[in-house]
């Protein structure tokens, strides 16, 4: 019934302020101020309506992005929601927060703008900043090729020095240079980060990166040269293909030579390359700083699903009645508990852990300023994991988030198929995710072995230090309750980061050629590193159930025995004891809006199975009771069949 709230008797159950936790999750009580007041308007704005994604075709799918995109980034003026230009995120979180799906704004504000202001001479970034904050200027990043992703040191586009005019000639010498997958690319920016091969008199300085301009201001044609489109569809109906991923090849474009961003490097009049005494993966350090922020996402994906499986779960009652009593809540099995709620803690746990990672990429980007590059490899090595790990536990939470709803769950009106083809490219983008392991395996076996050289492991890292300690553990629980303990679970888990990383150097060790040992040992050397950023996910949050999903790696690596694993397993189902009571009110704090949710089977009010039924009707299907091409292909079949049968 309307205005009943189906979930009321639940919400009663709760054992904390969940008024206080919404504070909690938001960060700040300003923080909940401001995104519940954008929630709110934007659910109350019928230009952000999202009903009718699923039914529009892609030109009028994208056509309705570049209104929205429009219409929020004039709300955000009108309600002066937009702080001072120099304020980055919160206008590029406000505008995600109005636009709420994939979008070249993204990009502009995610990508263009944070590689100028970390790549950019204070000159460069005088001249473009403002007209990117005033968005007089749109954006992208274009780094990838058609032929190279992963390999940024494989990327094939030349940029040439021509000394005669004081200009970059930009080139796309191949098919595989040309440059695909850039967000915002192929229908709607003006302008481009370009990363291509500096070449100076013949001689090839590697990757750097160059602002374009890609059509022209006013008639938003492609400028001469210029070879521009959108890649096509991808997965999903309508999922990511409000976005303009896009494919662009240069025929010798010539640019100022002050276009080159120059913070890292520079070109000077005569042709001379200077490097001054920076690490040359400054060049890189768009992508650190996204990958912090995809971290945060993860968090807020992951809670998204979350929310709609534990209220639904909650509603759905199937089995269990007694003398025509009511059925089970379907939230009340055990192995709906084991599968929800770990992922309902991971969700805190990666709100959290993203707070923390972006303190450390806060502190590196301050150090970075006093040319101070001591925790770069930490740095790096910590988004680079972190929004592994963080990404495909949500890809793979959303899609058993799914699965917990059964059939139901399938439908696009549960919001569950949307949110996961939307979500899932994070797997891939800035950074494939085994990639990005691996550079944590290179970071984690130079660790190692530099302990023999004295070097004192930092940061994340600092267990190594008690490396003889931590090779000689065995867990000294002894009943399920001692899991309760953070030091025991913390012990436990830098025991087996710690044993991996040293099996791996150890066999690592054994061959000749350092190179060829880490691509034979490479899927070893993956999991050592999953086990260190789960220590790190642990060490600021969470854990058990963790540990009783990797059990294997714990009792091989001699750190617990089989009793001590059935401890936390039994500890765990404990705990869910414990959540139970509480898993609505823990959704709730995420204060999401139905419409934002966008899911009948995560309604606030638990009003599902009306709205379910009031739903289908709605369908373009149901506009005809007979549907068209029946009687054109069906019909006539049967009443063939009838009449063979008659014969
Ligand atoms: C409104 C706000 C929105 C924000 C978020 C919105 C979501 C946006 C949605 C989509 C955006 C998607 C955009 C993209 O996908 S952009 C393209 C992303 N591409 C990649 O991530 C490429 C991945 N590949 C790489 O990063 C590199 O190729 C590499 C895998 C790291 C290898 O690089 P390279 O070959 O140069 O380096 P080596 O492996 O040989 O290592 C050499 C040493 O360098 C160190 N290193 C490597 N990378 C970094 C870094 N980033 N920072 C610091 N140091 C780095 C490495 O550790 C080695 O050090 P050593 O001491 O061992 O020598
Ligand atoms: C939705 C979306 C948006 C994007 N937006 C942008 C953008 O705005 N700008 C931009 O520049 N790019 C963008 N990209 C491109 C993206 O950054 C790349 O696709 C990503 O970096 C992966 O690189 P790749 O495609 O070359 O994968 P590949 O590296 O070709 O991966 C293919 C397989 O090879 C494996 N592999 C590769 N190298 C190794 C290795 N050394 N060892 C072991 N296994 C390996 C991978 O694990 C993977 O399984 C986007 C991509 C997507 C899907």
């Amino acid at each position: 019934m309307e205005g009943v709230d189906h979930l009321a008797f639940e919400r009663n159950k709760a054992q904390f302020d969940v008024d206080e936790m919404k504070i909690v999750w938001a960060g700040s009580r300003e923080d909940f101020e401001l995104s519940d007041r954008i929630s709110r308007l934007v659910a109350s704005d019928p230009v952000f309506r999202k009903d009718d994604r699923a039914a529009l075709g892609r030109k009028e799918l994208f056509k309705n992005t570049l209104r929205k995109a429009a219409h929020a980034w004039k709300r955000v003026i009108e309600l002066r929601l937009s702080g001072e230009f120099s304020a980055l995120e919160p206008e590029a979180y406000k505008l995600r927060a109005f636009v709420d799906q994939p979008a070249f704004t993204d990009l502009h504000w995610g990508m263009f703008v944070p590689a100028i202001q970390g790549q950019g001479t204070d000159e460069q970034q005088q001249k473009w900043l403002p007209l990117a904050y005033r968005m007089q200027i749109i954006g992208c990043y274009a780094q990838t090729e058609l032929g190279h992703g992963s390999n940024v040191q494989g990327l094939e586009t030349t940029a040439t020095f021509d000394p005669k005019t004081d200009e970059f000639v930009i080139h796309s010498p191949t098919l595989t240079s040309s440059k695909w997958w850039p967000g915002g690319l192929g229908k709607v920016s003006t302008h481009a980060v370009v990363y291509a091969r500096l070449i100076i008199d013949g001689q090839d300085y590697g990757v750097h990166g160059f602002i374009v301009q890609l059509r022209s201001l006013d008639d938003h044609l492609p400028l001469p040269g210029i070879t521009i489109g959108d890649i096509g569809m991808k997965f999903g109906n309508a999922a990511y293909n409000t976005m303009d991923n896009g494919v662009l090849t240069f025929d010798h474009v010539r640019i100022p030579r002050n276009q080159m961003l120059m913070r890292v490097s520079q070109v000077t009049r005569e042709g001379k390359y200077v490097h001054s005494n920076v690490p040359r993966q400054l060049v890189y350090g768009t992508m650190v700083y996204v990958r912090q922020k995809i971290v945060a996402d993860a968090s807020v994906a992951l809670s998204r699903a979350v929310c709609i499986a534990t209220r639904y779960s909650a509603v759905r009652r199937q089995f269990g009645s007694h003398n025509g009593g009511l059925e089970t809540q379907v939230i009340d099995y055990k192995t709906q508990q084991s599968r929800l709620f770990p992922l309902l803690a991971s969700a805190y746990a990666f709100r959290f852990v993203g707070e923390w990672l972006l303190w450390l990429y806060t502190d590196v980007t301050e150090r970075l300023k006093a040319k101070d590059f001591s925790t770069l490899p930490e740095a790096h090595a910590c988004t680079a994991g972190l929004k592994s790990l963080t990404t495909t536990a949500t890809a793979d939470g959303i899609e058993e988030c799914r699965k917990l709803c059964g059939g139901h769950g399938y439908l696009c009106s549960s919001g569950l198929p949307e949110l996961f083809a939307v979500y899932v490219p994070a797997c891939t983008y800035e950074g494939d995710n085994i990639v990005l392991l691996l550079q944590v395996a290179r970071h984690l076996v130079k660790t190692v072995s530099q302990l023999s050289t004295g070097n004192k492991p930092v940061g994340t890292t600092a267990y190594m230090a008690r490396l003889e300690q931590l090779l000689q553990y065995h867990s000294d629980v002894k009943k399920a309750e001692d899991w309760l303990k953070p030091n025991v679970v913390l012990e436990a888990f830098e025991a087996r980061a710690a044993r991996m990383c040293v099996a791996c150097a150890q066999n690592l060790s054994k061959f000749s050629n350092p190179e060829e040992g880490f691509q034979e040992l490479a899927a070893d050397l993956v999991e050592a590193a999953v086990a260190h950023c789960q220590l790190i996910v642990v060490s600021n949050v969470y854990a058990l159930s963790l540990l009783h999903k990797h059990l294997g790696d714990f009792i091989s690596t001699g750190c617990i025995d089989p009793k001590q694993g059935s401890l936390a397993n039994e500890q765990l189902r404990n705990l869910y004891s414990q959540v139970r009571p509480n898993a609505v009110a823990l959704v709730d704090a995420y204060n999401y809006t139905d419409h934002y949710l966008g899911s009948i089977l995560g309604r606030y009010d638990g009003n599902v199975y009306p709205k379910l039924y009031e739903e289908a009707w709605k369908d373009p299907l149901n506009d005809s009771i007979v549907p068209d091409g029946f009687k054109e292909y069906i019909q006539p079949l049967l009443k063939q069949q009838l009449r063979n049968a008659r014969l």
